[in-house]
């Protein structure tokens, strides 16, 4: 039997109580970490982090993308040494993945965001507290180790007195980054299983938010600027135009416009269209991430580092020691993975197709598997250029 519809890989849930935290050590991946936290929120709180826009067509589309995909390991080569480092923004973090913006951590732990900070603090991987936390931005601010960067979210408010404060705290709190959320434009997706069983979601959202908008709102900060939530190629071409350093491909975990795309056919879609940016600009996404193997999917699409939505949100029913259980087991499920490929540098895998076969998926997508060139090198941004201390550039070794 299969719980929320994941994966069965043979969870035994008979000694679980309905309603109680069940023990730490039954949990050996981030979906156990779903059905932990199902097991164990209120169905308010759990139906607030679970849900998606309308038929979820997209939330199960994130999920379940990875099947049609096929993944290409080499034997006979050296793979005694291991290297996750990534570096972000020209900042390095231990691992290519990062815990991204999620609403009100506060329902899963009291430590709330803190509980995110720590973890990640100590892991060294970067985490993006959303602007609509449990916590204000000063609190998440000072919870931060010694020298640990963070970036933070914000929405586009149209109350821009509120936005020019947001993005001060942001810069006072030592925040080095903005992922500015770009796809709330005006609204939020309508969400059935929050409808149903939970409050709703922040409102304010700029409605007018154009070019000349944007063009303002970086006027706004000194700190450089992300987009996330940008869902089509077209899009993602566009923010290349426009200077930003980096973009984030994301549906908001098909929480925002059901149907949307996923980040892989997204990315299919710029090899295609527009192979040029993986050049230009840093490129990072999200949606469905549960895997080491979607990681490594997503880096050889050209991605730079991938976010984790709920997976630490549910993680954090176990408080810091759950969210640190949770970058265990990815940072091994990467590790376990890149050494059974024949590549235990991560570097290796960016922009790397010859790690992936997507044919079956173009098949699907375009109609047609596409000749399409992958042969550029993505990005990474240059050491210094926006307050970045030390960086590596990547470069394949196929
Ligand atoms: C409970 C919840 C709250 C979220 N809140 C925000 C938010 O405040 N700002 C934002 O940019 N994205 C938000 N997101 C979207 C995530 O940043 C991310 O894009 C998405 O969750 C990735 O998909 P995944 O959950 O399948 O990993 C939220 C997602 C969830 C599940």
């Amino acid at each position: 039997d299969t719980i929320e519809g994941l994966p069965d890989t043979g969870l035994d849930l008979s000694s679980w109580t309905k309603g109680t935290l069940p023990p730490i050590a039954d949990v050996v991946d981030s979906n156990d970490m779903q059905i932990a936290a199902w097991n164990t929120l209120s169905p308010a709180d759990y139906a607030y982090y679970r849900t998606a826009a309308l038929d979820e067509i997209t939330y199960q589309a994130n999920l379940f993308i990875w099947e049609k995909i096929r993944i290409n390991g080499f034997s006979f080569t050296d793979v005694s040494d291991s290297n996750l480092k990534t570096s972000i923004l020209g900042y390095q973090f231990n691992a290519p993945f990062f815990i991204a913006p999620a609403a009100q951590a506060g329902r899963a732990s009291p430590g709330a965001e803190s509980n995110l900070v720590k973890a990640a603090g100590a892991a060294g991987i970067l985490y993006v507290p959303s602007i609509s936390s449990t916590q204000s931005i000063k609190t998440i601010g000072s919870a931060a180790s010694s020298g640990q960067v963070m970036f933070h979210q914000e929405y586009i408010w149209s109350n821009t007195t509120r936005l020019q404060s947001e993005l001060d705290q942001m810069e006072a709190a030592g925040f080095k980054a903005i992922f500015l959320t770009v796809d709330n434009t005006g609204v939020n997706g309508i969400r059935d299983r929050q409808l149903r069983f939970s409050s709703g979601g922040d409102t304010g959202h700029s409605a007018t938010f154009t070019i000349d908008a944007l063009n303002q709102l970086r006027n706004m900060t000194s700190l450089p600027i992300v987009p996330k939530g940008v869902k089509t190629a077209h899009d993602v071409k566009l923010c290349a135009e426009l200077g930003f350093p980096a973009v984030y491909i994301s549906n908001h975990g098909g929480r925002v416009v059901d149907g949307a795309p996923t980040a892989v056919e997204i990315l299919l879609d710029v090899h295609k269209l527009y192979p040029e940016v993986f050049d230009q600009i840093e490129i990072y996404a999200d949606g469905g991430v549960r895997r080491a193997t979607h990681i490594l999917t997503l880096l050889a699409l050209g991605v730079r580092a991938v976010g984790l939505g709920r997976s630490p949100m549910f993680a954090n029913v176990y408080g810091e020691a759950g969210v640190t259980k949770l970058i265990n087991i990815l940072t091994l499920e990467l590790t376990t993975t890149m050494a059974l490929l024949g590549e235990g540098n991560v570097d290796g895998y960016r922009g790397n197709t010859t790690f992936i076969n997507t044919k079956q998926l173009e098949l699907n997508y375009f109609g047609s598997p596409q000749d399409i060139d992958f042969s550029s090198t993505p990005t990474s941004i240059p050491p210094g250029s926006f307050g970045g201390s030390s960086n590596t550039t990547s470069k394949g070794l196929f």
